[in-house]
């Protein structure tokens, strides 16, 4: 094996000090890995292509007849897509962290590349309510300039319903109160007590006059901060100066659709990322507003409890790190026939050894108290896949000396034949399973890819409004349920991929946890303190022991109806501004993966509202004009016109960016060029992936 000087040499001299480890069990343990698991990596891989090859095939033949659900489905029986779901059981994952196991709430995503979001991401644990609602459209338009005085009222009343609705008082509101003292481990507030007096869990300075109040709801913990020479709290009756509410329970810290990670240098920079949030010593100094700032993972936050017993509350988010999926090879390391190994293997392998540092503190800055490590893997194909996952840790188990299931397994539901067999995928790892979640977005490029065949697909705004989406959420609760995740396991759902629109977010993410979801994805963590009020509201344990009893609502069958375009009766100019909405979200977000290496962007749509962009949403958006093309819904021409189009206006976006090059008007960079293959090559790619052409296009950059 031929590991990279950088890699090698970090892994020696940052990584492995204070393991346990020798790099010689290391290196032998990884070409183990590496040699014994590659072969079978790469027929899992060809499975996939055999199986897509035959579903083209099928579509084919029957494209012009009408859909024949119940031929469909035995004939994905028959080719093996779909396999026989067998006897009930219950997941056995062991050790489980209580913000993954019993604790609902937000789950903020964060790139790991980037080390000042990084921290904030695992900071974000707790937020300021007043500032994320003061802060964003949550409150109508942003002030332009200036403290605005009457913007600050309305969020100190809006904060004040929402602690009458949580946290009810007998006699008053937490609008008027005047004084909350602790008297005889009681909290009182103008003399009289909370509606629900278990409600109050701890408190910091005197009892008579608080610092803070410590209050509990659905496991969640809201803090009433006290302040009489903070400009808020002078003003308040009370002196509350801020509401901060526990907010990112937990947070995935991403090496996979949300970075531009290509070579041997941008996976050190990746992993030293997650070593710093494991050993607890990570730092980013920076400018912010003019100012200087060093940024450090936050210690854990000390209280009284109502009786003055000492309490302590984490200060981070529970942290899961995700690796990539089984499909790429990095070329930071070679195997003995000098081929690129598989970059999942990598993954496992580094980012468990790094966890070690965390496993092994007794006290500080620690990530699991119960001593395991969280791994999301993304974009399995079915059981087989997922057994192969349960297999590659099992091993780095062993080399890593750890106890077998200490790797726990956050398997992301976002292939379709993973969702088609969901029940048998969680038996494939369950003394491992520590989630499911609905990763909806590469679910929809999935739904796509495997339906090429089958003809034109709707507009992208209809796809998610037709039956399989509904079916699909619903059969991921339910099936979670079944094999006992409530309590044990989160049952997560997608991403807001609307960075900007939290008034949305406020009204729409409680359909969340109203569906049964013990967490969902945030995109930043302003939005996951807003998203937190949300489990405020709804008891999601309650909600899913309900679930739990009425059995499942979707069948695989309601999974299968693929949402192709009913009438195809679309206009020219509905043609043209759906594949200019596609185009430029591909455009703005490649252009800066490929020329600036940045894996997560936020790009204006075609109607100017900010969309999160990463390799899933991209993904969607190539393989619907892949589709299009492939129909003759539009020609080949028309797209190539609409893409000069579209990147003349991503370049005007950027025109502030001092590093952006622009692509037109000589439309022959290689970031263009990478837009135009995901877009006519999409048809071809593995899965409908975006990795492929991404990585190739980044490494030709990075050798100019
Ligand atoms: C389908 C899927 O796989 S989804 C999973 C992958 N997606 C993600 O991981 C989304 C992560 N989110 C992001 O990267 C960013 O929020 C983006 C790119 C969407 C928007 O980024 P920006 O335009 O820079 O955000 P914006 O200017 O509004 O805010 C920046 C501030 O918010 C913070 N922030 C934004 N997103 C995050 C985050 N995910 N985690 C932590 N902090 C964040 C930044 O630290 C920064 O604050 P600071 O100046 O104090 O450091
Ligand atoms: O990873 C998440 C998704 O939606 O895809
Ligand atoms: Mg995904």
């Amino acid at each position: 094996m031929q590991v990279s000087a950088g890699l090698a040499t970090f892994i020696e001299t940052e990584v492995l000090p204070g393991t346990g480890v020798s790099a010689d069990a290391l290196w032998s343990g990884l070409s183990t890995l590496v040699h014994d698991f590659g072969p079978k990596n790469r027929a899992l891989l060809e499975r996939r292509d055999a199986l897509q090859a035959t579903i083209d095939d099928w579509h084919r033949t029957h494209r012009n007849a009408p859909h024949d659900r119940e031929a469909y489905k035995a004939f994905l029986e028959e080719i093996g897509y779909i396999v026989p779901e067998g006897e009930d059981f219950s997941i056995e994952t062991a050790n489980v962290d209580p913000e993954i196991a019993s604790i609902p709430g937000p789950q903020l995503v964060v790139p790991v590349t980037n080390a000042r979001f990084a921290l904030n991401a695992a900071n974000a644990r707790w937020g300021s309510f007043y500032d994320a609602l003061y802060g964003t459209d949550a409150m109508g338009p942003q002030p332009t300039r200036g403290f605005d005085d009457g913007r600050a009222a309305r969020v100190v009343s809006r904060v004040a319903v929402f602690l009458d609705t949580v946290f009810p008082l007998e006699a008053s509101s937490h609008a008027t109160a005047r004084r909350y003292r602790v008297t005889d481990g009681k909290l009182e507030v103008d003399g009289a007590g909370l509606r629900n007096p278990g409600a109050f869990v701890g408190y910091r300075g005197r009892a008579d006059v608080p610092d803070a109040i410590l209050l509990r709801n659905n496991g969640l913990h809201v803090e009433l901060v006290f302040d009489g020479n903070h400009p808020i709290g002078r003003v308040s009756a009370s002196g509350l100066a801020d509401v901060m509410l526990e907010s990112a329970v937990s947070a995935i810290i991403d090496c996979e659709d949300s970075v531009a990670c290509v070579d041997a240098e941008d996976k050190v920079q990746a992993y030293r990322n997650w070593l710093g949030l494991m050993k607890g010593d990570l730092s980013e100094t920076f400018d912010k507003g003019g100012r200087r700032m060093t940024r450090r993972l936050n210690p854990d936050r000390d209280y009284a409890g109502p009786g003055g017993a000492r309490l302590s509350l984490k200060g981070r988010a529970l942290l899961l790190v995700r690796n990539v999926g089984h499909l790429m090879t990095n070329p930071a390391i070679l195997d003995r026939d000098g081929n690129e190994v598989f970059e999942g293997l990598m993954d496992a392998m580094f980012t468990a050894l790094i966890a070690l540092h965390d496993l092994k503190k007794t006290e500080g800055l620690r990530n699991s108290v119960k001593g395991s490590v969280y791994v999301v893997k993304p974009k399995m194909h079915g059981p087989e896949e997922v057994a192969f996952s349960d297999a590659i840790f099992s091993h780095v188990e062993q080399v890593l000396g750890l106890p077998q299931y200490t790797v726990k397994l956050g398997i992301m539901d976002e292939e379709r034949r993973t969702s088609v067999n969901l029940k048998e995928c969680i038996r494939a790892a369950k003394h491992r399973v520590c989630f499911i979640n609905t990763g909806f977005l590469d679910r929809t490029g999935d739904e796509i890819h495997t339906s090429m065949e089958a003809g034109p697909f709707s507009r992208k705004d209809f796809i998610k409004r037709k039956s399989w989406i509904t079916a699909y959420e619903n059969q991921n609760v339910d099936i979670g349920l079944e094999c006992g995740l409530s309590g044990r396991a989160q049952i997560g759902k997608g991403m807001w991929a609307q960075p900007d629109s939290m008034a949305a977010m406020l009204e729409q993410k409680i359909e969340h946890p109203r569906a049964g979801a013990t967490c969902a994805w945030v995109p930043s963590p302003t939005a996951a303190t807003l998203h937190a009020t949300h489990y405020h509201r709804v008891d999601v344990l309650a909600v899913q022991a309900k679930l739990a009893k009425g059995g499942r609502r979707a069948y695989v069958d309601a999974l299968l109806d693929i949402p192709l375009a009913a009438y195809r009766k679309w206009t020219k100019a509905q043609i043209r501004r759906e594949v200019e909405n596609n185009a430029q979200g591909i455009l703005g977000y490649v252009v800066r993966w490929i020329d600036q290496g940045v894996g997560c962007s936020k790009v204006p749509d075609i109607n100017d509202i900010g969309l999160m962009e990463d390799r899933a949403t991209c993904r969607i958006s190539a393989q619907h004009i892949a589709n299009w093309l492939h129909h003759g819904v539009i020609s080949r021409q028309e797209v190539s016109e609409i893409m000069q189009g579209m990147a003349e206006v991503v370049d005007r976006q950027n025109k502030a960016d001092p590093a952006y090059r622009p692509m037109a008007p000589d439309f022959d960079g290689i970031a263009y060029k990478a837009a135009c293959d995901l877009v006519f090559e999409g048809a071809r790619q593995p899965s409908g992936y975006t990795e492929p052409v991404l990585h190739a296009r980044r490494l030709e950059l990075k050798a100019l």
